[in-house]
């Protein structure tokens, strides 16, 4: 029984701390025993607290001085009215007129006492040693031959020439105060632990954490708390509103209201408070309130979006990266920047490499939404299940496979924001109707939850397709097709708006580290010839292999032209392809076939060349021309 705690027995009785001693030691009990006394008690309990006891079983006079007087519960060992009656009846014939001594109060029924035994009996009631050495010496002048007692009663009578015995609780009595001792030190441990475990929680916690009572005295607080009030201690016993200056801490504790997200200040800095009352049965007990700074907020805040932000969830491109300064341009930005300020869908139509993502980017930038997650989602690069689960995520055990912990899904990263779903012509006829759910209800299902989350994301989204053909055709929802539609641009092809290619082509070059000036007024006016079935992607991939090439270049050589050409081969391949304007529409207009034979000419050369490693003489050879004929033709003479 309670192996691992320490007792400590305080008395005055050396006769009374042996039995004690024995009785714990017999049970496996760890029993200090101090004599003391009375005057010294308290000290001696103190310090053994000090040192680690956790419980303090007093004797007699001495345990009810210390239970008076310690704020930590003390257990006594008191005698009984039995342990009184088997003392005298031990002494009864040696005796004739014995005194009983007793802290504090006279012990009751001692006259029934002395007629049942018939012999004597002279209380004396004593608070200090002093008083019981007094009364002991005054009962011996009074004719007492016999003094029996607790603590030092029998010395004291010894020492003046009288009988003395001390009176030994029995075994029951220590007995049941072991006990006692056990189940104080047992709750007392469990409560430390409770309060460890609290503490260890609150001081864990991010927020500062302060309990009142009722009248707003702090009760507790954690670390963070003294952290934020810049003050050392816990402040355990002081007044809440003298170190926050929480008005709605009386709202509080006088109405039992819940008070969130208010903000206080103190130290001239901004807390933001959540006050909560603390309610025993329908009592208000108390409240607490937690509270951090308001930069902390912000600093979450920022950390958030700097997370959307590495995951690319973020518009890069505004409407001065939208070049072009043909009137066909020049109406669509007008238009967009219009659209940009509303909250409504957008639809944008346009061919392949035409700028819709990058439309998509400006429209977001140059909204009330600009500071909230972009996310761009090409729909036909995924599966159909897939950008299910990409678009509206998933819950933990959704499918096989599933990620640990669900997925959170775009729509839900987009929220406040926009998305941009590329290519939406292309999704299945199921997924546009799980879309125009989400669109209906503003709230994402997501894949295998029971979840409804409620969101707010603006929809951009583009296709090369017309949408409305593909409504009639029956391959897109005439619903989800208004819903989108709301709005719509179309942006037109690079062979509609020529004059925007010199300018385009400037940005482009100077990209690339080069001057506007690289190309020549007539390989400008060569572009425009060119039908660019895959638009400003096209030209500015043209362009990237013009200048790789252009350095190992004669000055006057006709790469622009020959680089051309390989378009218009390659594109004639892709006539069967929808997304291209066709192979005929990619050749050359305005071109000589003089001047087209000769640049197929320069062609065949410089395949020949490559494939002879640059070697001229080996392939003037192979094509059955001189090397002078050769230098000739690639120089276009
Ligand atoms: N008007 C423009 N000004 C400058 N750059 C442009 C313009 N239009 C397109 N681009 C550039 O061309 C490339 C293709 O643009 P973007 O990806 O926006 O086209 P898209 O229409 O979405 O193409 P796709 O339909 O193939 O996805 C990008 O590098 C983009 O920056």
């Amino acid at each position: 029984m309670g192996k691992s705690y320490k007792f400590a027995f305080v008395s005055n009785s050396e006769t009374i701390s042996k039995v004690v001693y024995r009785h714990a030691t017999s049970q496996g009990i760890s029993m200090v025993v101090r004599l003391a006394t009375m005057e010294d008690a308290l000290p001696v309990a103190q310090e053994l607290i000090d040192a680690g006891i956790n419980v303090i079983l007093g004797g007699g006079g001495t345990g009810k001085l210390l239970r008076q007087q310690l704020k930590q519960p003390v257990v006594t060992i008191s005698r009984t009215h039995f342990d009184i009656l088997r003392t005298l009846f031990r002494i009864r014939h040696a005796a004739k007129y014995v005194a009983i001594t007793s802290y504090g109060e006279i012990t009751e029924g001692l006259n029934l006492f002395a007629d049942l035994l018939n012999i004597r009996i002279k209380p004396i009631v004593f608070h200090s040693t002093q008083e019981l050495t007094d009364g002991i010496s005054q009962a011996i002048d009074s004719g007492v031959d016999y003094v029996i007692g607790g603590g030092i009663c029998m010395e004291t009578a010894r020492e003046m020439g009288c009988r003395g015995s001390t009176i030994i609780p029995s075994s029951k009595v220590i007995q049941r105060a072991l006990e006692e001792a056990v189940n104080i030190a047992e709750s007392q441990h469990s409560s430390q632990k409770h309060a460890a475990w609290l503490e260890g929680a609150l001081d864990s916690l991010h927020e500062g954490i302060v309990g009142v009572d009722e009248a707003g005295t702090i009760l507790f607080s954690n670390t963070k708390a003294a952290d934020f009030l810049n003050t050392d201690q816990k402040n355990e016993g002081s007044i809440f509103t003298d170190f926050l200056n929480v008005i709605q801490i009386d709202q509080v504790l006088r109405n039992g209201e819940y008070i969130p997200d208010n903000i206080c200040s103190f130290d001239n800095r901004s807390f933001v408070t959540n006050i909560r009352p603390i309610r025993i049965n329908s009592d208000i007990d108390g409240a607490i309130a937690a509270f951090r700074p308001a930069t902390y907020l912000r600093t979450i805040d920022s950390k958030l979006r700097k997370h959307v932000k590495n995951r690319g969830f973020t518009a890069k491109y505004t409407f001065t990266d939208l070049i072009g300064q043909s009137a066909n341009m020049r109406a669509l930005r007008k238009r967009s920047q219009r659209f940009a300020q509303t909250d409504a869908n957008i639809f944008i139509q346009g061919e392949t490499g035409t700028g819709k993502e990058l439309l998509a980017h400006a429209l977001h930038n140059a909204g009330s939404r600009a500071h909230e997650p972009f996310v761009a989602v090409n729909c036909a690069a995924l599966p159909d299940s897939l950008l299910e689960s990409e678009l509206f995520g998933y819950e933990e055990g959704a499918f096989t496979g599933a990620r640990k912990g669900g997925k959170e899904g775009l729509f839900l990263l987009a929220n406040k924001g926009t998305i941009f779903l590329d290519e939406i012509a292309d999704i299945s006829a199921l997924l546009q109707v799980r879309l125009l759910r989400v669109l209906e209800s503003q709230e994402i299902f997501q894949v295998g939850g029971v979840r409804v989350i409620p969101i707010s994301v603006r929809v951009v989204s583009s296709s090369w397709k017309n949408l409305a053909r593909e409504v009639q055709a029956g391959r897109f929802r005439a619903d989800l097709y208004y819903r989108l539609t709301t709005l719509n641009v179309q942006i037109p092809p690079l062979r509609d708006r020529v004059e925007d290619i010199p300018e385009i082509c400037g940005v482009l070059l100077h990209r690339l580290g080069f001057s506007s000036h690289l190309l020549s007024p007539a390989e400008y006016s060569l572009l425009s010839t060119y039908a660019w079935p895959g638009n400003v992607r096209e030209l500015a991939a043209l362009l990237h292999r013009y200048v790789l090439l252009k350095q190992d270049e004669e000055p006057n050589s006709n790469l622009l032209a020959e680089l051309l050409q390989e378009l218009i081969d390659s594109s004639a391949q892709l006539t069967a392809t929808p997304n291209t304007m066709g192979a005929e529409s990619s050749l050359l207009v305005n071109v000589s076939l003089k001047q087209q034979v000769e640049r197929h000419e320069r062609k065949i050369i410089r395949q020949t060349l490559l494939k002879n490693n640059q070697n001229k003489s080996l392939t003037a050879q192979q094509l059955g021309i001189s090397e002078h004929t050769l230098w000739r033709k690639m120089k276009g003479e």
